[in-house]
């Protein structure tokens, strides 16, 4: 009899869930996504389809402005229309301050406090604090930091002329220590055949192998299983030196005073004049933030820039009205400096573009935090649901980006950029949660201005 009873209930609770799946978003009245979620988040989690695959293979087959599936068990919602994507970014940012992604802050405490994943107060509270960290009065200064990086990168290529070299690598390299001399203070090394470079501590961040796919993935599909594991955001040995390497670095500024308008000593000036607890220069919310930047940073700024160069080396064209420019906006400079770069207009559509093609996000996500009546709607979207936006998709919509696949920076001339529309060019995202790092960008135009004189080929 007890068995009996037992499996009546079983079979109920099944059925209950299974009519919940299956009429979730019905019952909403918010048409489905046919689309396998299971297959979908098993796919991701092993690296079998990359993330920007599945994001643009699922806005073609949404139809609607907005259509809903699930994610695992998270109800899910794809939006398409502009103006519910501008609400979501911006307009209505109260009801979507987060992303997606959990934290493990019982093993991971580096990862945990790392601005990208962290959420609520937590996350308003410390962008407040760094966003000066960031600004372009921050980073003009640190422009000497990077004129050394700049001149290891041109002795390294100048030692390889006429050889063919590995651009993607040669990029991983440069951007690796930009970042760590921006971020720590120190030399990257990584243009040296030095054992602990830089350079082998960002081939880890990024690494492609099993164990890190799932790891990595699991913080976007079923971040509760994250303490179970034991798993943390970045590779445990990464974590280690970058903890090691802030402290080394922080005992040594504390003890001789240096100053290098490094991140560190960004850090160093706040909590001097911060009476909060959370910062001061020992904590977890520190090292993490250091950390943050020194992620971020490395591997967006590399990859565009291999992609840029990749399609310089394709396009003999724009890569000589692009060597034109440099030139003869330097020959009224005898160094870089912000001035040049904004006269760099064409070098400017030639980033928009490559970041258009090649966004380093395919996708901006974003969880409910209070339930949310759509407008004009009698649609209520749930606290906890989870939001998406595909980035590639919309960069790739012909009906928005004409000719998608074509490398044209014409689209990002004076005339042509008024005729995109808002919220169809997301490369850095937008409202509150906007990448915090762009004015990092500048970093960029300064590489490029080194490889002026290189004949890029295919
Ligand atoms: C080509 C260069 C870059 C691209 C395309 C890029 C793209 C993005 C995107 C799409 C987001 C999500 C925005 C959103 O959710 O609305 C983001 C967030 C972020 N980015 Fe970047 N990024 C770049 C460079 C950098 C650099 C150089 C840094 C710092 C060193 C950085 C630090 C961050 C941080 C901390 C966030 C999280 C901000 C927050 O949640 O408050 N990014 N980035």
């Amino acid at each position: 009899m007890l068995l009996l009873i037992v499996l009546a209930l079983s079979l109920a609770l099944i059925g209950r869930w299974l009519y919940h799946y299956a009429f979730y978003w019905q019952n909403k009245g918010v048409p489905i996504l046919q689309i396998s979620s299971f297959k979908n988040s098993w796919n991701i989690l092993w690296f079998r389809i990359p993330f920007w695959k599945v994001t643009e293979n699922i806005y073609w087959k949404c139809q609607e402005k907005y259509q809903g599936f699930f994610m695992m068990e998270n109800p899910s919602l794809f939006v398409k229309d502009l103006e519910l994507i501008q609400r979501i970014l911006v307009k209505d940012f109260e009801y979507f301050p987060d992303r997606t992604l959990g934290r493990n802050p019982t093993h991971d405490h580096l990862g945990a406090h790392i601005l990208f994943l962290t959420r609520g107060y937590s996350w308003k509270y410390m962008r407040s604090k760094v966003t000066h960290a960031y600004s372009s009065a921050r980073i003009n200064l640190q422009i000497p930091l990077m004129e050394e990086v700049a001149k290891e990168l041109c002795q390294y290529l100048a030692d390889r002329e006429h050889q063919m070299i590995d651009v993607k690598e040669t990029c991983a390299k440069y951007s690796t220590d930009v970042i760590t001399t921006s971020a720590y203070g120190i030399r990257g090394n990584s243009f040296t055949d030095q054992k602990d470079n830089y350079r082998t501590v960002t081939a880890k961040i990024f690494s492609a192998d099993l164990y890190r796919a799932f790891a990595f993935n699991l913080h976007y599909i079923a971040p509760y299983l994250l303490k179970f594991f034991g798993l943390t955001f970045l590779d445990k040995s990464v974590n280690k030196r970058l903890k090691v390497t802030y402290a080394e670095q922080m005992d040594m500024k504390l003890k001789t005073g240096t100053n290098r308008n490094d991140f560190l000593d960004f850090l160093i000036q706040l909590s001097k004049k911060e009476t909060d607890s959370r910062f001061n220069t020992g904590h977890n919310a520190m090292i993490s933030q250091a950390a943050q930047y020194f992620l971020a940073g490395f591997e967006t700024i590399g990859s565009t820039f291999c992609y840029m160069l990749y399609e310089l080396a394709k396009h003999q064209e724009h890569q000589e009205r692009l060597r034109d420019e440099i030139t003869s906006v330097m020959s009224n400079y005898d160094n870089i400096n912000n001035n040049a770069i904004k006269e760099m207009l064409y070098l400017d559509m030639v980033l928009k573009e490559t970041m258009r093609l090649y966004p380093v996000l395919p996708f901006l996500d974003r969880k409910i935090a209070k339930d949310y009546k759509i407008p004009d709607t009698n649609i209520i979207l749930e606290k906890d649901t989870n939001v998406y936006i595909s980035i590639i998709g919309m960069h790739m919509d012909p009906q928005y980006f004409p000719n998608p696949h074509k490398f044209d920076p014409e689209r990002f001339s004076v005339e042509n950029k008024a005729n995109i529309l808002p919220f169809t060019y997301l490369p850095i995202g937008a409202g509150p949660r906007i990448c915090i790092g762009m004015y990092l960008l500048a970093i960029m135009y300064h590489f490029i201005l080194k490889v002026q004189d290189m004949d890029l080929q295919r």
